[in-house]
């Protein structure tokens, strides 16, 4: 039996990921995994059970056995832990900070692979991450790894947390989005790179349109080929 489609998109944080993949699920009318939310779920719980984020021992059961659904509400994915709504909760650049400590973590990695691959499902799946093309999906059909400078992902950042009324600083965010980057790009397993057949999109001087409509011709491109 084969298994079904599979997109990816890769990329570091504020590139844009996760607003292209989800709107290239909703087009497609495919499921969409959002990956980074489940290592920052994961960080969540290591803080509700005092596990520290080195501990990697440790941290391999709560990764097994993590109790975590999202369920969709009116349209709305929300992030249900241990019985609690973590939806808003898990994005702060604190816990973006925490949960890419236990993401450099082998075992704890590993103790999460099932999971993410379970969401491989038909019609198709739409996966965004660090690792989606390279490690998780490397046979995807279609794989794409979204960039922009440090200082314009601060800047959408910036704005973003702004919107929602927080109170931040542009510099402490490309402090954080550096610092980040450097831990994902140079851990010993799965580091944040572009996988040798993707698409690699530098979106520094692009709107969402643009990038949506650039991935999706390559997309159809590849998916025709297929
Ligand atoms: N091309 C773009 N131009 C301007 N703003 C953008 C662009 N792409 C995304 N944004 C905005 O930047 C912010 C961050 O985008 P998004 O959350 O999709 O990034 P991400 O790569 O998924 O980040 P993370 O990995 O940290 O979750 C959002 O407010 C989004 O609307
Ligand atoms: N496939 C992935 C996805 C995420 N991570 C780590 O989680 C951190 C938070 O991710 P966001 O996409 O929600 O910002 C990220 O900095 C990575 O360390 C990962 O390792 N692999």
């Amino acid at each position: 039996m084969q298994s079904a489609a599979v997109i990816t998109i890769d990329g570091p944080s504020g590139a844009g990921k996760g607003t292209v993949s989800a709107m290239l699920a909703a087009r497609l009318g495919w499921h969409f995994l959002d990956s980074g939310a489940i290592y920052r779920v994961l960080a969540v719980a290591s803080v509700h059970h005092q596990i520290d984020a080195q501990d990697e021992l440790g941290l391999v059961p709560l990764a097994s056995g993590l109790d975590v659904n999202f369920d969709i509400q009116d349209g709305q994915t929300r992030i249900i832990l241990e019985g609690e709504d973590v939806s808003d909760s898990i994005r702060t650049e604190e816990v973006g900070a925490l949960a890419s400590q236990v993401a450099s973590l082998p075992r704890v990695r590993e103790a999460l692979l099932r999971r993410q691959r379970a969401f491989r499902e038909d019609p198709g799946l739409v996966a965004d991450g660090r690792d989606m093309g390279t490690v998780v999906f490397p046979s995807a059909e279609a794989k794409i790894f979204l960039t922009a400078s440090a200082e314009e992902r601060a800047r959408r950042r910036y704005k973003q947390l702004k919107d929602k009324g927080r109170d931040v600083s542009i510099d402490r965010l490309l402090t954080d989005i550096k610092a980040r980057d450097e831990r994902d790009m140079n851990r010993s397993v799965a580091p944040l790179k572009a996988a040798e057949d993707a698409l690699v999109l530098d979106s520094t001087q692009m709107t969402v349109e643009q990038v949506l409509d650039t991935v999706v011709e390559f997309v159809e491109k590849k998916l025709h080929n297929s």
